[in-house]
């Protein structure tokens, strides 16, 4: 008999929730600097005939709760977004696998738990590292599908006073924060003309764009600054000036990853998961922080189980 699920995008997005999307991640992130997870390098396969990338993305997490056997397989094609009729940029699906015997499980949409994870991975980030620090400013570069994730999770997780939000069309973010501000009854969120207006003063930022070229310059950074530097996959560490890496604590979510897809950056680099894991001594409060994510598997695989015990819960009682 063939059990096999296929979890689609809808019933994900009704099953996610912010409060256990951040309890899987952290735990993801820990296990990770634990050497509780197994996740090699990822591959990346450029596709010919358009500006496509297929990451796959295999990795296994040893935890009671999230542990789980997986693979994302997710595209990244910035070009989809300028088709007649747009696309995602992101488009994924984890493979869920029984950790005893290999057998298949579950096929599960992944786009949406992409955009979660991430924004739940920043989010981490950013409690470990501002530990001590006063957050009334967040400034988001980027209103595509992870400036609105990384948007809603920042709102739920921290007390920020203004959410600035800047892109590069301007219509977008000004869209952006239309909605944002209407869903959650507020006016705190505000759309910015500048990327250097939008981030000067602020006490974390976010840039989530595809942007090749730095975006965030470091003259710009106020002392003690966080920045989650989250555009990934198509170009790696571009959206920051090359001197923010040489005069910032610089983490990321997977050091052997970064390793492979960091190695030009030529600075050192610590792993969030030791600073969850109290291995590593948290930022000073003057001190400038990066984290670079690349997003990493286990993560997916720790989402994966979430969604599917909470799919198997629900199909029970039904
Ligand atoms: N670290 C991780 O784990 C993950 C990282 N990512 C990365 O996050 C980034 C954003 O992804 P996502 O939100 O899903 O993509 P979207 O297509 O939804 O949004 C892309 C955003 O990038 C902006 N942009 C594109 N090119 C440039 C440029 N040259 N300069 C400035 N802004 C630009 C777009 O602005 P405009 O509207 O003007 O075109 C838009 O705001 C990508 O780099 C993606 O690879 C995604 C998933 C996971
Ligand atoms: O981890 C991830 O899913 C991705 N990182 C860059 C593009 C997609």
């Amino acid at each position: 008999m063939n059990n096999l699920l296929y979890i689609n995008e809808e019933t994900v997005t009704k099953l996610l929730n912010w409060d256990s999307t951040f309890k899987a991640i952290e735990i993801a992130l820990e296990c990770t600097a634990k050497n509780r997870a197994i996740q090699s390098p990822r591959t990346f396969t450029k596709c010919p005939k358009t500006d496509s990338i297929l990451l796959t993305m295999p990795g296994y997490l040893d935890n009671d709760a999230f542990g789980a056997l997986g693979c994302k397989l997710v595209t990244a094609t910035p070009n989809n977004a300028t088709l007649p009729q747009p696309l995602p940029t992101i488009n994924a699906h984890i493979m869920l696998f029984d950790d005893v015997t290999g057998v298949l499980k579950a096929v599960i949409a992944g786009t949406e738990i992409t955009k979660w994870r991430t924004a739940a991975a920043s989010a981490v980030a950013t409690k470990y590292l501002t530990r001590g620090k006063k957050l009334k400013v967040l400034a988001i570069l980027g209103a595509g599908n992870q400036g609105h994730s990384h948007a809603l999770a920042f709102s739920h997780f921290f007390p920020f006073e203004e959410i600035r939000i800047w892109n590069r069309n301007k219509y977008k973010a000004e869209t952006l924060v239309r909605a944002l501000n209407l869903f959650a009854n507020t006016g705190k969120f505000k759309c910015y003309e500048s990327n250097k207006e939008c981030v000067t003063g602020a006490d974390v930022i976010v840039t989530a764009t595809f942007a090749a070229q730095p975006i965030v310059e470091r003259d710009w950074l106020k002392p003690g600054v966080h920045i989650n530097a989250i555009g990934a996959g198509v170009n790696h560490y571009s959206e920051l000036s090359p001197d923010i890496y040489n005069t910032s604590d610089v983490y990321v979510d997977h050091a052997e990853g970064a390793k492979v897809e960091l190695a030009g950056l030529g600075v050192k680099l610590g792993e969030i998961g030791g600073v969850i894991a109290g291995d590593l001594p948290p930022p000073t409060l003057n001190q400038v922080t990066v984290f670079q994510s690349l997003g990493m598997a286990v993560e997916d695989c720790a989402m994966a189980r979430l969604i599917y015990d909470l799919y198997v819960k629900q199909c029970q009682k039904e």
